[in-house]
């Protein structure tokens, strides 16, 4: 199995491999969280703009998500896990925006199949993509330069059997990232501390596997 790590909002083809796009802070921390909590799926979408018109054919469905990592207007939700952790999304469908994550979730259609993670599901991803035994592995760190989502790549590559680092490492790596830096400074009410905690920790055998389809619509699901 090749195991390579990118970073950037283009994920690498891979065609005949799995693909996986991480955001620790925060997009994949917030979705798992949402199907730990009951949510049916998520569909990603680039823009506010597209959240609002799809939300038109999905009446039902919540909207999350940030732009410049702050709440947008009119949305249910923020990027938080925190907030999502505190609500009940059961069964609801979720309409996910954000800077990161889902941009190059959304560009990762040259793959054979395509998962999102973070510190929060790494194991259980790995573990999937161990079972699928696929030719290639492309870890894509999402955030183009912070250090969070390539800590969870090289933390991935190590349960994969490479060369990486330890769950502490990878832990202490997103806590000290930049992209951390304004949940601790109070610099808006909704990025709270404990969104930084949430995407820090670790759900171990417990994790969910998050996929990704494409059509009709993308959309992320667990697997059962
Ligand atoms: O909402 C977030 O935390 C981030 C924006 S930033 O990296 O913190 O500025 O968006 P995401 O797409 O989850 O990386
Ligand atoms: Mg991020």
């Amino acid at each position: 199995m090749k195991i390579s790590i990118a970073q950037g909002h283009n994920p690498p083809h891979n065609i005949n491999g799995i693909t996986v796009i991480i955001d620790v802070i925060r997009a994949f921390t917030t979705s798992h969280q949402a199907f730990v909590g009951g949510l049916d799926h998520i569909l990603p979408v680039a823009t506010a703009e597209e959240a609002f018109a799809l939300r038109e054919h999905h009446p039902q469905a919540l909207l999350a998500g940030e732009v410049q990592a702050l709440p947008i207007k009119g949305f249910d939700y923020g990027n938080s896990p925190w907030e999502i952790a505190n609500s009940d999304v059961t069964n609801r469908t979720m309409i996910l925006r954000t800077t990161n994550g889902v941009t190059a979730t959304l560009r990762a259609r040259d793959s054979r199949e395509v998962l999102v993670a973070a510190l929060i599901n790494a194991e259980a991803t790995a573990r999937y993509i161990q079972e699928q035994a696929p030719p290639s592995v492309v870890l894509v760190a999402s955030h183009p330069t912070g250090d969070e989502d390539v800590a969870c790549a090289e933390y991935i590559r190590a349960l994969l059997g490479g060369d990486g680092i330890t769950l502490e490492q990878a832990q202490e790596r997103t806590r000290n990232a930049f992209a951390a830096r304004k949940f601790f400074d109070g610099s808006h009410p909704r990025l709270r501390p404990e969104d930084i905690h949430m995407a820090s920790s670790s759900a171990g055998d417990d994790g969910l596997v998050m996929k990704v389809s494409f059509e009709p619509l993308p959309r992320i699901d667990k697997l059962a």
